[in-house]
């Protein structure tokens, strides 16, 4: 990994975030010392593969795709640092990613587009703003998703709150609907769900530090439950093998319907991560 791939907002006070232009993937949340992102031991950085941990970024599709690879073609393209670490009065620091459609990425999905990630370090809290903008003349329908891993000391104790009575897809179980009836979520097996339309905020227990960890979000309505487990994870050459204890995917996103975009619109998200008690 070199230097100039990665940008760094720097807070001091141990509070800092790296992003990684392949992808604009967010490697790193260190919040008063305390990491709360997973990269996996066996993340692979060549530029090539999709990094395995951080925050992937997924676009223009959410899982297997006709057009192209798992989840789209964002978390594999470099972006570019249109703004540069920028502190503002309050200390607050901010950077901002673009990509745009290319000859390459025209020849699987024809489409025009730009797409703008605006990170915001906060003390406690980190922003992510994702806009997509259609600038050709046709429409286009995509779906997308901050695939964020969180790094936590035991993944059996995590819970996840705001989920109960939710209507979810269950992708282990050949994308069976079902309604979850916890009030708390925790994971003991693999897991792999797509909840659909769901609150804006989930409580996240237990993670790292022993905290809690508030993700609220903005029009992205639904929710991705996500753990490989133990014998999916040894299966998986860039995740080390017990790596699966110590990473938990809670991801927002809009992916149970495709959203339509017309031209010379655009499409507005936001994740917030807000470290509680
Ligand atoms: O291995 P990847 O392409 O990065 O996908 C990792 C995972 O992403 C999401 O969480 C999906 O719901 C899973 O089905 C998928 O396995």
């Amino acid at each position: 990994m070199s230097a100039t791939d990665v940008v760094t907002l720097d807070r001091g006070n141990g509070t800092s975030c790296r992003i990684h232009r392949f992808g604009a993937t967010v490697i790193s949340w260190m919040c008063k010392n305390e990491e709360h992102i997973f990269v996996s031991s066996k993340a692979i950085f060549d530029n090539k593969k999709a990094i395995r941990g951080g925050i992937p970024i997924v676009f223009p599709n959410f899982g297997p795709w006709e057009c192209g690879p798992q989840h789209g073609f964002a978390r594999i393209r470099t972006w570019q640092l249109s703004q540069p670490p920028t502190k503002d009065s309050t200390g607050n620091i901010m950077a901002t990613f673009t990509l745009e459609d290319t000859e390459d990425t025209r020849k699987m999905w024809n489409h025009r587009f730009k797409l703008t990630y605006k990170m915001t370090l906060l003390e406690e809290t980190l922003q992510m703003e994702f806009t997509i903008e259609n600038t050709g003349t046709e429409e286009f329908a995509f779906t997308c998703l901050l695939h964020t891993y969180f790094r936590v000391p035991d993944v059996r104790t995590v819970t996840i709150s705001s989920l109960k009575g939710l209507t979810y897809t269950d992708k282990v179980k050949d994308d069976a609907k079902d309604v979850e009836q916890r009030d708390l979520v925790s994971i003991q097996e693999n897991v792999d769900r797509v909840y659909i339309d769901t609150p804006t905020e989930h409580a996240i227990g237990n993670t790292a530090g022993g905290k809690t960890l508030l993700l609220q979000k903005y029009n992205l309505p639904d929710t991705v439950v996500w753990n490989p487990w133990q014998e999916k994870a040894a299966a998986m050459a860039d995740l080390g093998d017990d790596d699966y204890v110590t990473m938990v995917c809670v991801e927002a996103g809009a992916v149970a319907t495709p959203h339509t975009l017309a031209p010379s619109h655009s499409f507005q998200a936001r994740q917030t991560f807000v470290v509680s008690a």
